[in-house]
């Protein structure tokens, strides 16, 4: 059976959305940035080793997808925010502008290790203080890279998307589905 390397419920709802069966495993990775590394290198690099550490932890036998997602504002990798003042912090670069939702899938496999890349470009309104204190509060913010989630309460906030919805949220279904139809798993 398929095997999700990651404990996000988000990528897991995605995943059903493809009808395929699949089980669920969570792997520990220093998800620290080298220096110098480009935002689209970090991403691929996080899916693959993802796909890559499931693999390994159960048996390489069956197949493993592991996925990555990082906000990206001025060529710069916002994270999960720490505190509030690292929250207001992203949430003031991406106020009344646009930036990119790198997400990156990799499926493992006795065949070998593939992984598609997707980029999507989001655009935010100009967002008020209150607003900002306000989604703080909610909670929603914590566990979420660039402090936002678009599913969720701050789908108010986003005034365009150019790209995969579901990039954003944590797994390109479209590109998800083209590598597990590559190796007959869909
Ligand atoms: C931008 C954005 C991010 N996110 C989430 C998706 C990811 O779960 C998270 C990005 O962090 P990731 O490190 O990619 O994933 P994760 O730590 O949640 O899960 P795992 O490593 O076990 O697979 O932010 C949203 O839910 N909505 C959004 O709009």
């Amino acid at each position: 059976m398929l095997i999700l390397a990651s404990a996000s419920p988000r990528r897991a709802e995605l995943l059903h959305q493809l009808q395929v069966p699949f089980r669920q495993i969570s792997v520990n990775l220093d998800e620290s940035v080298k220096p110098a590394e480009e935002p689209m290198d970090y991403v691929v690099r996080l899916a693959r080793a993802k796909a890559e550490a499931g693999w390994r932890q159960a048996g390489h036998v069956d197949p493993v997808l592991g996925s990555d997602t990082a906000v990206v504002c001025q060529n710069r990798i916002l994270g999960k925010p720490v505190d509030k003042s690292d929250f207001q912090r992203m949430f003031a670069l991406l106020s009344g502008a646009h930036h990119q939702v790198m997400t990156a899938v990799a499926l493992r496999s006795d065949r070998g290790l593939q992984h598609r890349l997707v980029v999507t470009d989001v655009s935010f309104k100009v967002l008020s203080q209150a607003e900002t204190d306000w989604y703080w509060q909610t909670g929603e913010p914590a566990d979420k890279a660039g402090g936002y989630g678009i599913q969720g309460l701050a789908g108010r906030f986003v005034t365009r998307i150019q790209g995969s919805y579901s990039a954003v949220v944590g797994l390109p279904l479209y590109e998800t589905a083209e590598l597990l139809k590559e190796q007959n798993l869909l």
